[in-house]
């Protein structure tokens, strides 16, 4: 059986977070575990209130895992604190998994800060140079690049300038784009495209966690990188296709239909 773990924030309403990933993990058959480094009381509307875990918790609960179970590929998304930031690669760093793949998790899909502002340095300095992939969002891209982005040759900038920064490679995603959902991946000496075509639902909370799931589920299968990608968008193009209305918001992305495929339900 291979595993993968998410370390993550709690998402009560049950579309993003640890929640989507390791509904992710489970459609893609493999055995998920989890680090909690946040408490968020979220619906699909907004975020209420949110309770950073404390740094000793999130060291034991990592340790707990690697120190009794192998782990194939780690998934790493809300962090919340530079604190925190700072324990989850100290602690990476004394087991080494091989395919860390980093959702640099910022702002809410309903607009509520996931991370606090000042640790977005302590996210470029400790943990992007230890990510196999890192999946950031367009706003995202520019908070990490310090460039605005306003046209193709600045999406290749942002890649470039990511990459300086320790990431072995870049998926820059394309959902919010005014046009297609193209996403674009960097690999330190190419650029490919991912494209794909606009799904007009607005139930789409949760697909950047999902997507950056399906990576790790994928490596933890044992697909190579670009293939990994490739599956995971095959993914979350089918999941926000069948998403659900749920909750009077931004609705969540559907994992079901993997089982439903497989089971004829
Ligand atoms: N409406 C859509 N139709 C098709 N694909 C989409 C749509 N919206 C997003 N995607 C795809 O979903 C994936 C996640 O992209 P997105 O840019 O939404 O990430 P994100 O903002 O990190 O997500 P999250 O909502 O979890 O924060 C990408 O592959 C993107 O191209
Ligand atoms: C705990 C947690 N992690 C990540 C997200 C980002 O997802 P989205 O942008 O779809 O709100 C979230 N809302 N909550």
């Amino acid at each position: 059986m291979k595993t993968a773990l998410t370390i993550a924030g709690s998402d009560s309403g049950g579309g993003a977070g640890i929640q989507a990933d390791l509904k992710t993990f489970s459609a893609h058959h493999v055995f998920g575990m989890s680090v909690i480094t946040a408490v968020t009381a979220q619906n699909t509307v907004e975020v209420r209130s949110i309770q950073t875990m404390s740094k000793e918790i999130i060291r034991d609960q990592i340790s707990a895992v690697f120190d009794d179970i192998e782990v194939h590929a780690v998934k790493i998304g809300m962090l919340g604190s530079a604190e925190n930031i700072e324990m989850v690669a100290k602690t990476l760093h004394t087991y080494k998994p091989q395919h860390i793949i980093l959702d640099p998790v910022m702002i809410s899909k309903s607009g509520d800060h996931l991370l606090e502002i000042d640790a977005v340095e302590a996210l470029k300095k400790h943990l992007i140079p230890m990510a196999t992939i890192v999946t950031p969002n367009l706003p995202e891209a520019e908070t990490l690049s310090g460039i605005t982005i306003q046209s193709k040759q600045d999406l290749y900038e942002a890649c470039q300038i990511i990459e300086q920064l320790g990431a072995k490679a870049i998926l820059l995603k394309g959902g919010h784009s005014a046009g297609d959902p193209n996403d674009l991946y960097y690999d330190g000496a190419n650029y490919t495209w991912l494209r794909g075509e606009r799904i007009l639902t607005k139930n789409t909370h949760g697909t950047g966690c999902t997507l950056s799931s399906a990576i790790a589920a994928n490596m933890a299968n044992g697909l190579g990188i670009e293939d990994a990608i490739y599956h995971a968008k095959e993914y979350i193009t089918k999941a926000i296709c069948e998403s659900f209305a749920i909750g009077k918001g931004h609705g969540p992305v559907n994992h079901f239909y993997r089982f439903q495929e497989v089971h004829q339900l």
